[in-house]
């Protein structure tokens, strides 16, 4: 479906099609490796709970926000993060928090928490900020005419908060060469058909020697900068000064390189194209819709009267928050997410065997006609305040929700939210016209083949 405007209901995204039946198994497993979202029926926007069968696995589509309590918090226990994102993660990111279960996942959660927390946050706004004027400044500069890809815009710009709030205190060392190579890695991830449909670990699965040469190179820098680390005096108050300082509560023990090395993977592959997508689609959508960028635009001019944002401003940047929080309803980067039963399990009637895939689709939920009113239109009233504490729980969920809700997310709103005000306050961006764009969900919802556009300085 393309993007369409209609007075009643707003500004219509574009969102792939949905079929009336379940696409034949070869054709699924296609779409699947190429747009996850593409495969999706009209029912599974209708309805709570669809049971069925992929290859030899049983599965289950949660739709319904008690049943995704159930497997997200209440019986987090019983169900692992998905085995076929597991594996295609785990040659990048090892044992890190993304990739890790049980008493493993724990400690290692216990020991990260205290980075996250917004006395740390606060620290790294100055970074956000700074960045984005820089690139405000450049592309105020550009000629009206000129074609930008804000997409890789927002990409590199996040990609440069990361380097710096990891590895800020190093001087010297290329780290953005850390984030190419993470990106080469990632463009080679898809899933693998014997994954998807179920097959026993020994049938043999491809694996990209490209992504394998990107891994290399990422490894060395990053090795590299633990072992300078260690030897300096002070640990440094970035990412990595912040692992290494670390301490488990509970034994005293730090992480080892091989740890330090894994989470540091963690947080740029999860930490950096997620918030890029969510900006992406922001300026996408305020493209289409005039008043909505009035009304930001009207905010931004009070809050901030054409001074630089900071930490502070954050609680006060209300209605920015509330179109960023649109925008990742209707395209959520994380768009899905799966858990897998380990033992016997039951939900109401419902029997759960061991081995049941039970997915969970932001995307879906975020569109369901269950949950939402004129639920494909884009409407950021939808988090003005009094709607939003009027939501049912478990039906919006970007960041996930329970025990192994994102760690990042305090990190990654602020991050939106100062970067989306700086560059708003200075320039307006505009879709080429005739340009078509669509969400492609690889690891996260893209537009898709990119995002250009001109740029009008205010
Ligand atoms: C808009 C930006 C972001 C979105 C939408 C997002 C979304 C998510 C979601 C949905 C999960 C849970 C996945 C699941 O339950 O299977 C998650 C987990 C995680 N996220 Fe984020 N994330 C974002 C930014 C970040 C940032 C900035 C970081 C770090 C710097 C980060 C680090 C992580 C980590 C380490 C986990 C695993 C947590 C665990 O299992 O304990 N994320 N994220």
């Amino acid at each position: 479906m393309t993007a369409a405007a209609s007075d009643n209901l707003g500004f219509i995204p574009a969102f792939p099609a949905r079929h009336e039946r379940r696409l034949p198994l070869l054709q699924l497993l296609k779409t699947l490796r190429e747009n996850a979202i593409g495969t999706y029926t009209q029912d599974a926007f209708e309805r709570d709970i669809i049971i069925y069968r992929l290859g030899f696995k049983p599965m289950i589509l949660a739709n319904h926000p008690d049943l995704i309590r159930h497997v997200m918090l209440d019986n987090a226990a019983n169900y692992e993060r998905d085995p076929v994102g597991k594996r295609l993660l785990e040659p990048g990111l090892g044992k890190g928090l993304l990739t890790s279960e049980g008493a493993e996942w724990k400690r290692q959660r216990r020991m990260m928490a205290p980075i996250f927390q917004p006395r740390r946050l606060a620290g790294f706004a100055a970074i956000m900020t700074d960045y984005s004027e820089r690139l405000a400044r450049k592309l105020a500069a550009l000629p009206p005419t000129c074609h930008v890809d804000m997409a890789e815009q927002m990409m590199l710009l996040t990609l440069d908060v990361i380097a710096r709030t990891m590895f800020g205190s190093d001087d010297g060392t290329d780290v953005s060469a850390v984030g190419e190579a993470m990106d080469r890695y990632q463009a080679t991830v898809r899933p693998n058909i014997p994954d998807l449909i179920g097959l026993p670990r020994w049938v043999p699965r491809p694996a990209a020697a490209e992504g394998q040469r990107a891994l290399a190179e990422m490894d060395a820098i990053i090795n590299g900068l633990i072992q300078r680390r260690r030897e300096r005096a002070e640990l440094g108050n970035d990412l990595l000064g912040l692992l290494l300082a670390a301490r488990d509560d509970e034994t005293g023990a730090a992480l080892d390189d091989r740890e330090v090395r894994d989470q540091m993977a963690t947080f740029f592959l999860a930490g950096h194209e997620t918030t890029a997508t969510t900006l992406a689609w922001t300026w996408y959508l305020l493209s289409h819709a005039p008043q909505v960028e009035a009304k930001l635009h009207a905010e931004l001019d009070t809050v901030l009267g054409g001074r630089a944002a900071t930490n502070a401003d954050y609680d006060k940047l209300i209605y920015t928050r509330m179109v960023l929080e649109e925008a990742m309803r209707l395209y959520p980067p994380a768009h899905t997410t799966a858990r897998q039963a380990m033992a016997e399990d039951r939900f109401g009637d419902i029997a759960i065997p061991p081995g049941t895939m039970v997915i969970i689709s932001p995307y879906i939920m975020h569109r369901h006609r269950l949950y939402w009113q004129n639920p494909d239109a884009f409407d950021p009233e939808n988090f003005a305040p009094e709607k939003a504490a009027q939501r049912r729980r478990y039906t919006y969920l970007p960041f996930g929700a329970g025990p192994r809700i994102c760690i990042g997310q305090g990190f990654a709103m602020i991050e939106a939210v100062l970067i989306l005000a700086t560059l708003a306050q200075k320039l307006r961006a505009r879709l080429v016209p005739g340009a078509k764009v669509a969400p492609v969900a690889k690891i996260t919802l893209r537009p898709s083949p990119g995002l250009p556009m001109t740029i009008q300085p205010r």
